[in-house]
């Protein structure tokens, strides 16, 4: 990772701030895969009235740029983020489509140097120590722990507690409303990520209804 940049500290620390405030927000960040564009309003909509407004739709689908797009210009209130961002490529056209933030799955010199260029946030995939000690280096402080039950789980990230305890995570990957609540306890975990309350079929099949109550038990059973 030798070529990646180093940013003012005042920028970066700007770019925490707003990463900081769409994730403390709430307990769960929900993770969308749109495959329609048509439904991408409703279902920001339902999430938002259920009480989740920071959103993450993942770059998986043609119609993910458009998604992004459309819940930014028409759902007051919400925060989209891009995720599923692999490349300086994919963060450009997130950014371009309107994504107030950019979740990535790991990290690659291409992904931090475009990071660096933009005053659009990166909450950044890791999975190790050492990862973590280099996205630090680097002035991150808030990172996603991808993919959070298959890498260790809530064990492992409370082993990371104590020797670096000033960087913060979103885990991510595998995480349900029955073992989110064994993260949130955490004191390096501000919230989850989780596919849980936009499931696919529900999504395809336009159970709105589902969704918003999905969001609002979510909301009801962890704390923020
Ligand atoms: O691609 C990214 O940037 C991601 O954000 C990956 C997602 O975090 C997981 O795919 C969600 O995992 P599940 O909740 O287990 O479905």
């Amino acid at each position: 990772m030798d070529n990646i940049n180093h940013e003012s500290g005042a920028r970066m620390e700007a770019k925490t701030e707003t990463l900081l405030k769409a994730l403390t927000a709430q307990p769960v960040i929900p993770v969308m895969i749109v495959e329609s564009v048509e439904h991408a309003v409703p279902l920001a909509r339902a999430l938002v009235e259920g009480g989740l407004k920071t959103l993450e739709i993942t770059l998986r689908t043609d119609a993910a740029l458009d998604a992004i797009k459309a819940m930014t210009d028409e759902i007051e209130g919400a925060v989209i983020g891009a995720g599923t961002i692999l490349s300086a490529r994919d963060y450009a056209a997130a950014e371009k489509a309107g994504a107030e933030f950019i979740v990535s799955p790991g990290i690659n010199g291409d992904i931090l140097d475009a990071a660096d260029d933009s005053d659009v946030p990166l909450l950044p995939g890791t999975a190790t120590a050492s990862e973590v000690l280099s996205l630090r280096e680097e002035g991150y402080r808030v990172m996603k722990f991808f993919p959070a039950e298959q890498a260790g789980g809530a064990p492992y990230l409370k082993a990371l507690s104590s020797p670096i305890p000033d960087v913060m995570f979103c885990p991510t990957g595998g995480i349900s409303l029955a073992n989110a609540p064994d993260y949130l306890k955490l004191p390096n975990v501000i919230c989850v990520g989780g596919s849980w309350v936009a499931p696919k079929d529900m999504v395809v099949r336009g159970d709105w209804d589902g969704i918003r109550k999905l969001a609002e038990e979510a909301c009801a059973t962890l704390k923020a």
